[in-house]
């Protein structure tokens, strides 16, 4: 039997409560399904760590991931250390280090959500973000002078290289192509960044050539957050920058209903490296340890993970169970207006994938 190496990095926050109800909805499937199994490697890495250590992770930390298939990952963030130190060292090391460039950010109202947008239906967002994943405004280049004197200067450069564009354009387009709408819509913000801006609508144009099938238009991001809102519809997929589509897609998760319900893969098109996949969330510092987070966002991450290993009746049967269970309003948490806790939700999700009737008919 197919035994499938996973890592599971809850790191901070809330991440300390979604990831191991992940990690129980892929042991409930393991223990449904005849044709593979799981073996977990939990990571202690995060804030408590960096307490402990002074770093968020080990120096070596990459090499004790390298072999895995794949990676659940929590989030980095925690109230007592800045956010830049928790971010870089942690999810920017692993998604850097492993130049996991594709961040992929499906988005759509799944059954039983009551979305904030009075004219949409759920046909009429179905969205999926790339967000370029390796550079850019997270280039990490930059730096700061003369501190606390009136001359301090500082600086963040967002560093765009061709191969870095080309590969995230032709990812999106080959995305959007498989996609029955094969419609691409490619944001920018290339009237006042003028020079990699400008660069990215270029390359764009030219990669468009290999996908004569694939419809695309293009949008500056300020305008596109008015379109996300006004006309649904129009978008399919999306790709943007490290930046805009970090921004993007909160909204996006907003507008489909939650930021708790909406995942993301950190995926290696290549497969050079494992692949990570985490909720969009970060650590939600006002409800952490309190088992009100909807792991909804990481049961989706964990459908995106296995698809990322080709078990797609195993992704599908996890999907069934997600939608089985938000279409209950009883298993809401908080941040959909209910009073489920984690522990319900989870509980729901690995009931179902053990009922065998539903599961055939799902
Ligand atoms: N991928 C990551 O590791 C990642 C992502 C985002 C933020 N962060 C970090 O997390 C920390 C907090 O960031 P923030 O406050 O900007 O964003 P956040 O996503 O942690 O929280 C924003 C709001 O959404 C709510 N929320 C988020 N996920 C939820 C869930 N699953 N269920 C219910 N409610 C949920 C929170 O309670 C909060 O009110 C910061 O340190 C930030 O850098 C990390
Ligand atoms: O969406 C995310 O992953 C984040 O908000 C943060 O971790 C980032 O990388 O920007
Ligand atoms: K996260
Ligand atoms: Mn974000």
């Amino acid at each position: 039997m197919k035994t499938y190496q996973i890592a599971t990095i809850p790191g901070d926050g809330i991440g300390k409560e979604v990831v191991p109800a992940g990690r129980e909805v892929l042991a409930a499937l393991a223990a449904e399904t005849h044709g593979f199994r799981f073996q977990f490697e939990d990571f202690d890495w995060g804030g408590d760590y960096y307490r402990k250590h002074g770093v968020m992770m080990p120096a070596d930390g990459l090499d004790a991931l390298r072999g895995k298939d794949a990676i659940l990952f929590g989030s980095a963030g925690d109230p007592d250390i800045p956010d830049h130190i928790t971010l870089w060292g942690l999810r920017l090391k692993i998604c850097q280090g492993f130049d996991q460039y594709a961040n992929v950010r499906p988005t759509r109202i799944l059954p039983g959500i009551d979305g904030p947008l009075k004219r949409c239906s759920a046909a009429d967002l179905n969205w999926v973000i790339v967000r370029e994943n390796s550079e850019g405004e997270y280039s990490g280049v930059g730096g700061r002078v003369h501190q606390g004197h009136p001359i301090e200067a500082a600086t963040d450069v967002s560093m765009m290289t061709r191969v870095g564009v080309e590969r995230i354009l032709r990812f999106a387009f080959r995305l959007a192509q498989s996609r029955p709408r094969k419609l691409l819509t490619v944001i920018t913000k290339s009237n006042a960044q003028r020079h990699a801006m400008v660069m990215w609508d270029e390359v764009a144009l030219e990669v468009s050539r290999d996908f004569p099938d694939v419809k695309w238009d293009k949008e500056l991001v300020d305008a596109a957050t008015a379109r996300m809102v006004n006309k649904p519809a129009t978008l399919d997929t999306i790709v943007a920058t490290n930046l805009h589509a970090d921004i993007l897609s909160d909204l996006a998760a907003a507008l489909a209903g939650s930021l708790g319900i909406a995942p993301t893969g950190n995926i290696d098109p290549e497969r050079r490296y494992p692949s990570m996949f985490e909720p969009i969330h970060g650590s939600a510092f006002d409800i952490m340890g309190k088992g009100l987070a909807n792991p909804v966002g990481t049961f989706w991450s964990v459908v995106m993970l296995l698809e990322h290993l080709g078990e797609h009746d195993a992704a599908a049967r996890v999907m069934a169970a997600i939608e089985h269970v938000t279409a209950d309003t009883s298993l809401h948490t908080g941040d959909l207006g209910g009073t489920a806790k984690t522990v319900d939700v989870t509980r729901a999700v690995c009931d179902f994938l053990a009922r065998k009737e539903e599961r055939k008919a799902a």
